[in-house]
């Protein structure tokens, strides 16, 4: 099932949900009790909790509350805990009382030399940066220090995920009930996401009814699973013959310059067990590299196909822009890439009103030029908004690739890594996604589930060392068989 990422808002409308286990305290407690059990397990792991050493920085609201009564407890437990007040006339109460109860010591600023520290200064509440009292205390914390942020990392917006200047960058980040959509969108500012049990409705988490709670356009983020990618791969039946898997046409590259047909081409016959056509001058080239792709030089020869890809290498002049209109003109899923964006950005009448699915697959400067602006910091809203006015499937790749369908669904994925940023990759995510759209995926889930592969299949790669497009290609069919494997 995918996970659903919720906004501040929505995450109060859960808690307030839960009525009296919200006014009384409990679901604080219960949250607060899940930060100490990270902090717990991490210093159990590393030697033992006695007499190690956590400092924990608070702010003036409930987010620096959970941090309070989690240091309560383990200060309980024998561990050394110093609590910094950033805002002390704010500072919760009850748990201030619980805190100085159980031996917690208040300072203003650190020790030295911590083995966790606990970011408590705001979590879904907070608004812009870090302040500059919490940055200090926060620039003295040594880097072998485990930084626990208590929901979200401070100075990192719950919503849209910008990492402002500064903020607190998490190894591990403790969540209540739902993930935020920043523990997506800022997945890599946020460390390992632990999501604890507090007792929220479960109809939270990917479940269907949670659509009817969204306005129509409303963005509503999600991520897809390995478990639903593999429910949704292309396998062939027992009826299945080559054409029933879909075919899919692949116009890209050039004899001169023809690697961008290679990769994508290799992609497409890696991806599905669907067959592949390719159209363009590297004809000769995809053949030496791949005898099964049917190779013709020109557009007008081809066979028939279920989707199309164009545009990886495929240039940008007239004849280009012919072959667009005429794949655009059809009533086929299409694919868009790399130079056939730079020539739609002159021509978006070409995708605007088509009623075939269109997906979209820009990196951010191919976005910008599709918008006339750069993406800018909150990336969801402007994908959501390319897919809504263009009426098309806008996938935005990065480190963290988002899939955004025209309705306001937003499909997210985080790579995990970065090995893929290298030349020729995105070629490798075309004809990956290109034969899902053509075994009959929609275009929302061909680009989710291709971007999971790639980043999947980089990582498998690299295995931490550098990589080429051709690495990842050939890791392709190896992580295929790791995510379809029962
Ligand atoms: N409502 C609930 O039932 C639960 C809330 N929980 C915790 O409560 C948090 C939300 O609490 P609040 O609504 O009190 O909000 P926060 O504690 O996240 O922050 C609000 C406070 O921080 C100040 N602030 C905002 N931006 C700031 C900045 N950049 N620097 C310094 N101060 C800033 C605000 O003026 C306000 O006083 C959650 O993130 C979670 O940690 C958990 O206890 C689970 C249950
Ligand atoms: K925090």
């Amino acid at each position: 099932m995918p996970v659903s990422l919720l906004t501040a808002e929505q995450v109060r409308v859960a808690e307030r949900s839960t009525g009296e286990l919200l006014a009384n305290g409990t679901l604080m407690r219960r949250a607060s009790h899940g930060v100490a059990q990270v902090v717990v397990g991490r210093l159990a792991a590393t030697g033992g909790c006695y007499g190690r050493t956590v400092g924990i920085v608070v702010g003036a609201g409930d987010n620096g509350g959970d941090a309070l009564f989690a240091g309560a407890e383990l200060a309980r437990r024998g561990i050394r805990v110093t609590a910094v007040l950033l805002a002390p006339d704010k500072a919760h109460p009850k748990a201030l009382l619980a805190f100085g109860s159980a031996g917690g010591r208040l300072g203003t600023e650190l020790p030295r030399g911590l083995d966790v520290v606990i970011d408590g200064v705001v979590g879904i509440g907070g608004r812009g940066p870090l302040r500059p009292t919490a940055a200090k205390v926060f620039a003295g914390v040594a880097p072998s220090t485990v930084v626990v942020a208590v929901d979200l990392p401070s100075g990192v917006d719950a919503d849209t995920g910008v990492v402002h200047d500064p903020a607190v960058r998490a190894d591990i980040t403790v969540t209540f009930g739902v993930r935020r959509r920043a523990h997506l969108l800022a997945g890599p500012q946020c460390g390992r996401i632990v999501v604890v049990d507090i007792g929220l409705p479960a109809d939270h988490e990917g479940d269907p009814d949670v659509a009817e709670e969204y306005a129509p356009g409303e963005i509503r983020l999600q991520a897809l699973t390995d478990a639903d990618i593999a429910a949704a791969w292309p396998v062939p039946g027992a009826h299945d013959d080559k054409y029933t898997q879909g075919v899919v046409g692949v116009i890209a590259g050039s004899h001169r310059y023809p690697g961008a047909a290679i990769l994508s081409t290799g992609a497409a016959v890696a991806a599905t067990s669907g067959m592949v056509r390719y159209v363009g001058s590297a004809h000769a080239e995809v053949v030496a590299h791949r005898p099964e792709v049917v190779v013709v030089p020109e557009l007008s020869e081809a066979g028939r196909v279920q989707a199309w890809v164009i545009g990886p290498g495929a240039g940008t002049d007239d004849a280009a822009l012919e072959r667009l209109r005429t794949v655009l003109a059809t009533d086929l899923p299409v694919l868009v890439d790399a130079d056939a964006l730079t020539v739609l950005a002159a021509h978006p009448d070409l995708v605007i009103g088509r009623d075939a699915p269109t997906l979209l697959t820009p990196h951010a400067g191919e976005f910008a030029r599709l918008t006339g602006e750069p993406v800018g910091a909150d990336r969801l809203a402007a994908v959501a908004d390319l897919a809504k006015r263009w009426g098309a499937t806008v996938l935005l790749k990065g480190r963290i690739t988002l899939v955004a369908q025209a309705d306001g669904t937003v499909y997210g994925n985080d790579a995990g890594s970065s090995w893929a940023a290298t030349a020729g990759a995105g070629d490798v995510l075309s004809g990956i996604a290109g034969s899902l759209l053509a075994a009959g995926l929609p275009p929302i889930w061909a680009g989710a589930a291709a971007a999971r592969v790639h980043a999947h299949a980089a990582r498998n790669a690299a295995s931490g060392a550098p990589i080429g497009a051709s690495d990842l290609l050939a890791a392709l069919r190896p992580t295929i068989r790791e995510l379809l494997a029962p």
